[in-house]
């Protein structure tokens, strides 16, 4: 199973950067993500990774065998790779059996190999016993299965995943996304998922490409991007997270002194002395009887799994509400003391000003689980 390695990928359309220098490597056997808003270029980069599409610039390697770069391009077929579809692409006039024969008979493969194989990927896919239905005959989830099984049967070395849950309802999305990770660990292939929601990746993969107009904004383990995130976007995208100016006024070792609105607090973060982001989840704040280290008023409460999700509005800070979980109801406009018990600092760009940054939240919905493009 291939390392994929790509430096400085790229791809434009009609003065379109779709894909912008996009470097990264990705170990063998690793389950990757490819995140992030309609239009920033994961489709496209999908499409260069499966070779059907040639990129303008950059090199593509799988593992030492040079797919892509100055010296040309190996066609799809040359690459071992699986591909699998949000539409399934089954024959419906096949059988299962005969979907994932197709591809085995088209490899010349002897007819004893092709029983084995199809007996073998029924099983991995959960699906022995359907062997004899038609596509019709199967509900959304098992279709989708079936086209994974019909990949896998090829034994590719990558397989490559474009929005595969996009047509399944929510509760069938949940146990397909445990299959494909069950199917993952089984089978140790490389696997490349593209989605634009952000719980379906940071729940199915091993590592999280996260993209924003062409380029990768952070590669990283779910960890990573939740607890230690780059950009001010991927902390804001991630996880429902939250993010509050701060000035930065010393660093040490990975702990950076912070003045949050004139309270001054350490927070875990690398971020030289100037302007900073304090990236948080709802899950860091809790309230405190008194002296917190922001206060704010309650405007809103949804009852939920329990707890009441909160909405804030901090007192003294110009930005949008803040979340976070508490044991009771409580009237709007009440007064509640925060202590902040986790967050990261990242270094804030000198264009993104408090005051705009504020302005701009105030224009977005609160802890919408979009990124902005
Ligand atoms: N064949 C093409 N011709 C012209 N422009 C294209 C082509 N393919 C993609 N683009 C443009 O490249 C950009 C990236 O598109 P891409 O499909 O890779 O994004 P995406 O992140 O996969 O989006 P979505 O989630 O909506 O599928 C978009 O601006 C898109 O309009």
């Amino acid at each position: 199973m291939p390392q994929l390695t790509a430096r400085n990928l790229s791809k434009t359309f009609d003065g379109v950067r779709a894909v912008d220098a996009v470097s990264f490597v990705i170990p063998d056997g690793a389950f990757l993500a490819l995140l992030g808003p309609s239009g920033c270029g994961k489709t496209t980069l999908l499409r260069i990774i499966a070779g059907l599409e040639a990129p303008d610039g950059g090199e593509l390697h799988f593992d030492d065998l040079a797919v892509a770069g100055p010296h040309g391009v190996l066609p799809p077929e040359a690459r071992r790779l699986g591909m699998v579809f949000q539409s399934y692409a089954l024959w419906p006039h096949m059988s299962v059996r005969g979907n994932i024969e197709f591809g085995l008979k088209v490899q010349k493969l002897p007819a004893a190999e092709r029983r084995r194989r199809i007996e073998e990927v029924l099983e991995v896919v959960g699906l022995v016993g359907h062997a004899e239905r038609r596509p019709h005959e199967l509900s959304g989830g098992q279709r989708q299965r079936v086209a994974l099984a019909r990949s896998l049967a090829l034994r590719p070395r990558l397989i490559l995943l474009d929005e595969p849950l996009a047509n399944l309802d929510a509760h069938l999305r949940e146990a397909m996304l445990a299959e494909f990770r069950r199917i993952h660990s089984m089978t140790g292939a490389t696997f490349v998922f593209v989605t634009h929601d952000q719980e379906e990746a940071m729940a199915v993969a091993t590592r999280v490409a996260v993209m924003k107009s062409g380029r990768l904004e952070q590669l990283g383990t779910p960890e990573d991007l939740y607890r230690r995130p780059q950009t001010e976007s991927v902390a804001r995208f991630i996880g429902r997270g939250r993010t509050l100016p701060v000035e930065v006024l010393a660093e040490r070792d990975g702990l950076c002194t912070v003045d949050l609105a004139g309270t001054v607090l350490k927070v875990a973060g690398r971020a030289p002395a100037g302007p900073g982001w304090l990236c948080f989840h709802a899950s860091d704040l809790a309230r405190v009887p008194q002296r917190g280290h922001l206060a704010g008023e309650v405007v809103n409460q949804i009852f939920q799994n329990g707890i009441y999700t909160t909405e804030l509005v901090p007192l003294g800070i110009d930005v949008e509400t803040l979340s976070l979980a508490l044991p009771e109801r409580l009237a709007p406009g009440t007064r509640v003391e925060v202590q902040l018990s986790g967050g990261w600092v990242i270094p804030r760009m000198p264009s993104a000003t408090p005051a705009l940054a504020g302005a701009a939240a105030g224009g977005r919905q609160a802890g919408a689980n979009v990124m902005e493009p």
